[in-house]
């Protein structure tokens, strides 16, 4: 493929099927796998859509993710808004700054602490079911199971009132629909700090058992920070497994024998919740990072200053890395993929997800057997235009 760097396109996010990465983008992986690609803001950077590569980008400091380093955001065409001392989110930083909140943060998201959440994320998943089974025998999967079981399990780990939650998540709905425009993602900002500001300055006057009241029993850490980091725990914990909750249940329903497989063995859950994550890789936008030096990689010299975005989806459906990788197959193994990043950053709440999708999963499919669309496949409406992929509804029965 000959490139034409002046006329790069922009990051491909149509689809053409609902649970494989956007088409231009195997091709790509092909034929150019560091190509050109131009940004909302209209600079030209470069695009990585293979697995071994991507990976390395991922583990190797010569690529930064600061902020001010930063161009421009990849799903948006102009700076991200900034309160005035804000220390900004550690996702937005590199070790060592970053390291300290890392370990800040995970010195509170202890394996003893999952373990204890675990029963109380069955009965979470539970009052769902019941809600479903008291409701009718239709219902819209994504507002009555998928998103608020998340919803709910955040707000209990971080000590945030349930009722309290609707504003902030509609504000972060704005932050990641990449159609919101600037006026009102500046709003959504301000509304949203309002928001984490009012809940860190509560949990430093009246702490409680939870893991925000632990980080604000911390003097080392001002109120400032706090802000971010709850900021990015709540925003981060919950549209994410939520779309893979919908989008998962979405592929497992379309898919009918590795759905007969999983219902007639359950202990295949933990094999079927890596596979989906890996299939779906719903972060289809991003990461971006900024190159600090000159970095050759496969041959290709990736110059100081370039803006670098790694497409996991393309990533995780490599050939290189995974046999008949556009196969749907619960029984593989899908270890390696790049669903929750890789390196310095990987995602913290890898676990909480997984422990989330496994519960929910197997007790939505023991509850309802019978569970189906209630629309033909092709006809569920996919959420391209969000930053994280998913579905706006999945319509099921299970009458
Ligand atoms: C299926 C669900 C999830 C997926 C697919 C996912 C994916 C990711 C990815 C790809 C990154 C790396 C971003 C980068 O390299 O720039 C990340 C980082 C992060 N995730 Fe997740 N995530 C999920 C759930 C969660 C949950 C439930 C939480 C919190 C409770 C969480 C908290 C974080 C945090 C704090 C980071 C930043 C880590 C750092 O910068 O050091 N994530 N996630």
């Amino acid at each position: 493929m000959t490139e034409v760097v002046s006329n790069a396109p922009p990051l491909p996010t149509a689809r053409t099927s609902p649970f494989d990465p956007p088409e231009p983008l195997k091709e790509l992986r092909q034929q150019c796998p560091i190509s050109h690609m131009t940004f909302p803001d209209g600079h030209v950077g470069r695009l990585i859509t293979n697995h071994a590569a991507a990976r390395a980008v991922l583990a190797d400091s010569r690529f930064s993710s600061r902020q001010e380093l930063l161009r421009s955001p990849i799903s948006l065409p102009v700076p991200e808004p900034r309160v005035p001392a804000d220390p900004g989110n550690f996702i937005r930083m590199d070790p060592p700054e970053q390291t300290r909140y890392r370990r800040l943060l995970m010195s509170q998201f202890t394996a003893r602490r999952l373990k204890q959440l675990e029963p109380r994320i069955a009965e979470i998943v539970d009052g769902r079911l019941d809600a479903m089974a008291g409701s009718g025998t239709r219902a819209d999967l994504l507002q009555v199971f998928a998103l608020p079981i998340p919803s709910q399990v955040i707000c209990e780990l971080l000590g945030v009132p349930y009722a309290d939650r609707e504003q902030f998540q509609r504000d972060v709905a704005t932050l990641l629909n990449m159609t919101s425009t600037v006026e009102a993602i500046v709003a959504a900002h301000r509304s949203a700090d309002r928001f984490v500001e009012e809940l860190v300055l509560d949990k430093r006057a009246q702490p409680a058992g939870d893991l925000l009241s632990s980080l604000a029993a911390l003097p080392e850490l001002t109120v400032q920070e706090l802000k971010s980091m709850a900021f990015l725990l709540f925003s981060a914990g919950y549209e994410t497994t939520a779309n893979m909750l919908a989008l998962g249940t979405y592929a497992l329903l379309t898919e009918q024998d590795q759905l007969a497989a999983l219902k007639a063995d359950p202990a295949l859950v933990d094999g079927a919740v890596e596979e989906l994550l890996r299939y779906l890789t719903i972060i289809h936008i991003g990461p971006v990072r900024t190159a600090l030096e000159d970095v050759e990689i496969d041959g290709v010299t990736i110059h100081k200053g370039e803006s670098v975005t790694l497409s996991l989806s393309a990533a995780n459906r490599d050939p290189a890395k995974f046999e008949e990788p556009d196969r749907f197959d619960i029984k593989r193994s899908a270890s390696g993929h790049l669903a929750f990043g890789h390196g310095a950053h990987q995602c913290l709440g890898a676990q909480l997800a997984r422990m989330e999708m496994r519960i929910a999963y197997t007790r939505l499919f023991q509850r309802f057997p019978n569970l189906r669309l209630a629309v033909p496949a092709d006809e569920v409406e996919v959420a391209a235009d969000m930053t994280i992929y998913g579905v706006h509804r999945l319509p099921v029965r299970w009458d």
